[in-house]
C-alpha cells in the first residue's frame, strides 16, 4: 500500500508542476488562452482518471492516444500525458507512425469520468459566447487590479452577470452541481435588476461584481481555494454576488432611526444584510431561477448556512468582533473555522477598494460619497 502511494505520488509530481507551468503561461498571456484552458481542463480530467484508475490493479499502457487527439489536444500535451501516466519513457522512442498507447487512462475515462464529462457537456453547451472585448477584459480576472468598470462598459452594464458566469464556468461549478444554464441566466438577470432598484451610485451590481471578483482573487492568490470544497467555493461566490442585493442606498442606522419597514421586520439587527439574504434566496423560489435545483438536501443546507453567515458578516458593525475572532482562531492549534475565515474574506473583499489602483479607488470613493450625500438630502 505504502509502495502504491509512493509510486502515485511520484507520478503526480510531474503533472502538478506542468499544470503550474501552464497556469503561469496563462497569466503571462504567452499562449492562446482558449487552447490552454482546454488543455488544463483535459489534463484535470486525466488526473482524475489516474486517481480513479490508480486504485485498480493491473494497469497497463496498451491503448490509443489517438483518441486524445480527437479533443484537439496538442502533441506536446499528449506526449507529456503519456510519459507521465504510462511507462512509455522507458521504452525505445516510437516511430512517427506508431500510435502511443495507454489503456488505463482511456478505460478510466470511459468507465469513470465519461458520465461526468457527458454532464459537463450538457451543462456547458449553452454557455453564451462572449464578444472579443469582454474576453479581453476577462483575461485579468485573476488580478488585483482587474478593472470592473471597464468590464461593465464592454458588456453593456452586465458586469455581474458576465463575471459570475465566467467564474462559475472556470471553477466548473455549473457541471459539478448541474446548474441549468437557463436558470443561471434567469437568476442573474433578476439579481442585476434588484441591484438597480434604488439606482445607487455605490451599492450597485457593479459593486457586487467587484466584490465577487476580489473574493475570487483572494481565494486564488492566497491558495485558499485549495483548502475549500467545491460547495464552499460556490457558496462564497454566491454570497459575494448577492451580498448587497436590493440595497436601499442608506445605512442600517438610517433604517433604525427612521423606523423603516426593514428595521421593523428585522428588529434593528443587521437590517440591510438580513434583507439582502432573504430577498436573494426568495429569487430561488422561482423554479425558472433556482440555480441550486440539483443540489442534494445536505448540500443545500450547508450552502445556505454558509451564505447566511458570510453575508451577515458584511455588516460593518461586526468588523471588530470578526477581527478579534479570527485572531483567536489563528492562535489555536485546532485549525481555522472555515465559515469564519470565509466571512472575513468576503468582508475584506467588500471594503478592499482603498487597496486597489488609484483610478479604481477614486471612482468607488466618489460613488460612495454621492450615495452618502443622497441619504442626507
Ligand atoms: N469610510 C469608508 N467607508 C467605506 C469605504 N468603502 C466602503 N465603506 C463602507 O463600508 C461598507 C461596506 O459594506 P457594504 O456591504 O454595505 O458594501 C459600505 O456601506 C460603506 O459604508 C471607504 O473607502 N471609506
Ligand atoms: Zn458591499
Amino acid at each position: 500500500m505504502a509502495e502504491l502511494v509512493r509510486v502515485r505520488k511520484k507520478h503526480l509530481q510531474m503533472p502538478i508542476s506542468r499544470l503550474r507551468c501552464m497556469i503561469k503561461q496563462l497569466e503571462e498571456k504567452e499562449v492562446d488562452f482558449e487552447d490552454l484552458k482546454k488543455n488544463l481542463d483535459y489534463t484535470a480530467s486525466l488526473l482524475e482518471a489516474v486517481y480513479i484508475d490508480g486504485t485498480r490493479p493491473g494497469l497497463d499502457a496498451e491503448d490509443d492516444l489517438q483518441k486524445l487527439h480527437s479533443d484537439g489536444v496538442p502533441t506536446e500535451v499528449t506526449d507529456w500525458l503519456a510519459s507521465t501516466f504510462t511507462q512509455r519513457a522507458r521504452r525505445p522512442a516510437r516511430r512517427s507512425d506508431d500510435k502511443p498507447k495507454f489503456r488505463s487512462i482511456v478505460h478510466a475515462v470511459q468507465a469513470g469520468i465519461f458520465v461526468e464529462r457527458m454532464f459537463r457537456r450538457a451543462y456547458t453547451a449553452a454557455m453564451p459566447d462572449q464578444p472579443a472585448a469582454v474576453v479581453n477584459c476577462l483575461r485579468d480576472i485573476d488580478r488585483w487590479n482587474f478593472d470592473v468598470f471597464a468590464l461593465n462598459t464592454v458588456c453593456h452594464d452586465h458586469a455581474l452577470q458576465t463575471l459570475f458566469l465566467e467564474l462559475v464556468t472556470r471553477y466548473e461549478l455549473n457541471s459539478r452541481f448541474k446548474i441549468p444554464i437557463s436558470c443561471l441566466m434567469s437568476f442573474l438577470e433578476k439579481l442585476e435588476k434588484g441591484y438597480s432598484k434604488h439606482s445607487n451610485p455605490y451599492h450597485s451590481s457593479v459593486h457586487a461584481a467587484d466584490v465577487t471578483q476580489t473574493l475570487h482573487c483572494l481565494l486564488l492568490r492566497t491558495g485558499l481555494v485549495h483548502w475549500l470544497t467545491e460547495l464552499e467555493v460556490l457558496a462564497s461566490l454566491f454570497a459575494a454576488a448577492i451580498h448587497d442585493y436590493e440595497h436601499t442606498g442608506t445605512t442600517n442606522n438610517f433604517h433604525i432611526h427612521t423606523k423603516s419597514d426593514f428595521a421593523l421586520i428585522y428588529n434593528d439587527r443587521s437590517v440591510q444584510e438580513s434583507h439582502h439574504i432573504s430577498a436573494a434566496f426568495r429569487l430561488l423560489q422561482d423554479d425558472q431561477a433556482n440555480i441550486f435545483t440539483n443540489l442534494s438536501r445536505e448540500e443545500w443546507m450547508e450552502l445556505r448556512a454558509l451564505v447566511i453567515e458570510m453575508v451577515l458578516a458584511t455588516d460593518m458593525s461586526s468588523h471588530l468582533v470578526q477581527v478579534k475572532a479570527i485572531k483567536g482562531c489563528l492562535q489555536q492549534q485546532e485549525g481555522v473555522d472555515k465559515p469564519k475565515a470565509l466571512s472575513l474574506l468576503l468582508h475584506t473583499a467588500d471594503i478592499s477598494h482603498p487597496s486597489k489602483p488609484w483610478g479604481l479607488h477614486s471612482r468607488w470613493t466618489k460613488a460612495l460619497m454621492d450615495e452618502f450625500f443622497r441619504q442626507v438630502s
